[in-house]
C-alpha cells in the first residue's frame, strides 16, 4: 500500500513558532485554509481509498476539502497527534526548538529512551503511532495491494516516524529535510515487510505561492 503522510495547513501557532502540541489545538490561518484547499485539488488524480486525521483539530480541518472532493469520511485516530512538547509547550525560542527537535531526531536515530522534558519518551510515541499505522494498513490490506491512504498528521511526528521506520530515510535525512505545512511524505510497504520512502515533498503542495517564508515554524527549519 501507499501511505501519504500529509502535514496539516498553517496554524497561528506555526506563524509564531510555538511548540504547540496540546489538545484540541488551534485551527488554521487563512493561508492554512488555502493550503488545505490546494492540497485537495493537487491530489485529485490520486485514487485515495481512506482518509485519516489526528485528534488535533488542525488536521481534521485540513482534511475537510479532500474529504469533500473525493467523498471520503475522515477517520480520526488516537495515535496520530503531534509529539507532546511537555515542559517546552508553547515556547518559541531557538533553544527550546533545538531541545524538542534534538529529542525527536534522537528517537529517529533509535535512541528511544531519551525523554522530552516532562513529556513522553520515544517508546511511547512509536507505540501509539505504529499502532495506528498498523490499523490503517490492516484496513487497506482488505482492499488490495494498490491502496492509497491519506493521513493528515504533524511535522515532528511524520519526520520522526519516517526517519526510523522507512528504508532510504534515516535520522540524518529527516533532520535535513524540512516539512512545511501541507508538505507530503509518501511511503510504500506494510508493517510486516517494512516501509520504503518513495517521495518527500517538503513544500506546501500546490505551489510556492502557498509558502510563508516569514513564519517562525520550527518544522520549516532543517538542522
Ligand atoms: O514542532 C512544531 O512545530 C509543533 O510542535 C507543532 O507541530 P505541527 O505544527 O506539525 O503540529
Amino acid at each position: 500500500m501507499k501511505l501519504l503522510l500529509i502535514r496539516h495547513g498553517q496554524t497561528p501557532g506555526n506563524v509564531l513558532g510555538q511548540l504547540d502540541t496540546a489538545h484540541p489545538g488551534p485551527g488554521l490561518t487563512e493561508l492554512g485554509e488555502r493550503q488545505a484547499e490546494a492540497m485537495a485539488r493537487s491530489l485529485a488524480n490520486e485514487q485515495i481509498s481512506a482518509l485519516y486525521a489526528s485528534t488535533l483539530v488542525r488536521t481534521q480541518i485540513t482534511a475537510a476539502p479532500l474529504s469533500r472532493l473525493q467523498n471520503l469520511e475522515i477517520d480520526v485516530l488516537e495515535g496520530l497527534h503531534e509529539i507532546e512538547a511537555g515542559a517546552l509547550e508553547k515556547l518559541t525560542d531557538h533553544e527550546s526548538h533545538k531541545r524538542y527537535m534534538g529529542t525527536v531526531f534522537a528517537w529517529a536515530a533509535g535512541d528511544l529512551d531519551r525523554r522530552m522534558p516532562a513529556g513522553p519518551d520515544g517508546h511511547e510515541f512509536f507505540e501509539r503511532y505504529d499502532a495506528d499505522i498498523a490499523r490503517i494498513a490492516e484496513r487497506a490490506s482488505r482492499d488490495g495491494d494498490s491502496v492509497v491512504a491519506a493521513v493528515v498528521s504533524h511535522g515532528a511526528a511524520i519526520r520522526t516516524w519516517t526517519g526510523l521506520r522507512a528504508a532510504d530515510a534515516d535520522a540524518d535525512f529527516v533532520a535535513r529535510h524540512i516539512l512545511a505545512n501541507t508538505g507530503i511524505v509518501a511511503v510504500e510497504g506494510d508493517p510486516d515487510a517494512g516501509w520504503k520512502l518513495i517521495h518527500w515533498d517538503g513544500s506546501p503542495i500546490g505551489g510556492l505561492a502557498l509558502a510563508d517564508p516569514t513564519a517562525e515554524d520550527p518544522m520549516g527549519d532543517a538542522q
